[in-house]
């Protein structure tokens, strides 16, 4: 789809592809100091729409408070060039990238007078962890990196740098033939995986690691918190042990890329059945129906391009 990718939102211009290029001496380039977001256009019954659009764009703006980084544009106007760069680009469904970031001015930790540069990109993304991890499910690995606590830096921030640990971790995971990792924070406790948060299915009930323990607060981690809630499924938002993990019924990664994806095996221990278990379908499908706009619930999730 390369050639059919032309436009980039950049500092308040569309810019061609090629040309929307930061210099070698950009502060975020050299410190991790940036915030960014990923979500998803889905092409649904009623058109092409971003889902949960609100709530990115204001995390995007709670991500930057703690580096008192100024973005430099209204919501709106980043909502208006999200939808216009969908719209240049020809796309319906796709994976929308917002990143703002100190920019070019000056070096040494301190950001100075460095400017903050935001850019707004589109693409088609399709399954994060592939089609087939979505039906039967995928094998991860404990990482033996843990995560950084809520204490050293602010985990509920998607802040650029952190990245580097989701690095560490997922890599390690593929490296030992595993599909992703999970990451434990420093109690020891299950934190989240390195692009994804996770859920437990034990008894019918659903479990995930509360907020307190170091984790993104997921968009989609709410919204099948809201999906299970609204099936009676009961929710705890609790610490969970290592332990439990193989004692579990079910497990599941949510994210924005990652969608619901089951997972079948933890450092080769089966998980339930060792597929994607009936409350993980239950929920993956009402999610897709959500998103794909089979159900007219939570229309004010939806917006419209
Ligand atoms: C560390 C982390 N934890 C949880 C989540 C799930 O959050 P949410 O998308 O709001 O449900 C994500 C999103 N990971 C993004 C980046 C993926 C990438 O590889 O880049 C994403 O899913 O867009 C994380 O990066």
């Amino acid at each position: 789809e390369r050639d059919s990718l032309d436009t980039i939102w950049m500092n308040g211009e569309f810019t061609d592809w090629e040309d929307a290029t930061t210099h070698v001496l950009t502060h975020g380039l050299h410190y991790g100091t940036g915030v960014f977001e990923g979500a998803r256009c889905y092409d649904t019954e009623n058109g092409p729409a971003i889902f949960r659009w609100d709530a990115h764009v204001e995390r995007l703006f709670d991500s930057a408070k703690p580096y008192d980084m100024e973005i430099p544009f209204s919501k709106d106007e980043l909502t208006e060039a999200t939808l216009e760069v969908i719209r240049r680009n020809d796309l319906e469904s796709c994976y929308i990238r917002p990143v703002a970031y100190y920019g070019y001015h000056q070096l040494g930790v301190s950001p100075g007078d460095c400017p903050t540069d935001v850019a707004i990109a589109a693409w088609p993304w399709g399954a994060y962890l592939g089609e087939e991890a979505l039906r039967n499910g995928i094998d991860v690995m404990i990482s033996s990196w843990r995560k950084h606590a809520s204490s050293q830096i602010p985990t509920n921030a998607k802040t650029n740098g952190l990245y580097v640990n989701s690095l560490l971790a997922g890599e390690e995971a593929r490296r030992n033939g595993y599909e992703e990792a999970i990451v434990l924070n420093k109690e020891g406790n299950v934190a989240e995986g390195p692009g994804e948060n996770v859920f437990m299915v034990r008894d019918g009930e659903l479990y995930t690691p509360s907020l307190s323990e170091s984790i993104l607060d997921g968009i989609t981690r709410d919204t099948v918190i809201t999906l299970a809630e609204e099936r009676g499924i009961p929710v705890h938002e609790t610490a969970i042990s290592r332990g439990e993990l193989n004692t579990a019924d079910e497990l599941f990664f949510t994210g924005s890329a990652a969608e619901v994806t089951p997972i079948r095996k933890v450092d080769n221990v089966v998980i339930g059945e060792g597929t994607r278990g009936p409350v993980t379908e239950e929920l993956q499908s009402a999610f897709f129906d959500l998103v794909d706009r089979k159900t007219d619930e939570h229309d004010d999730w939806f917006t419209y391009i």
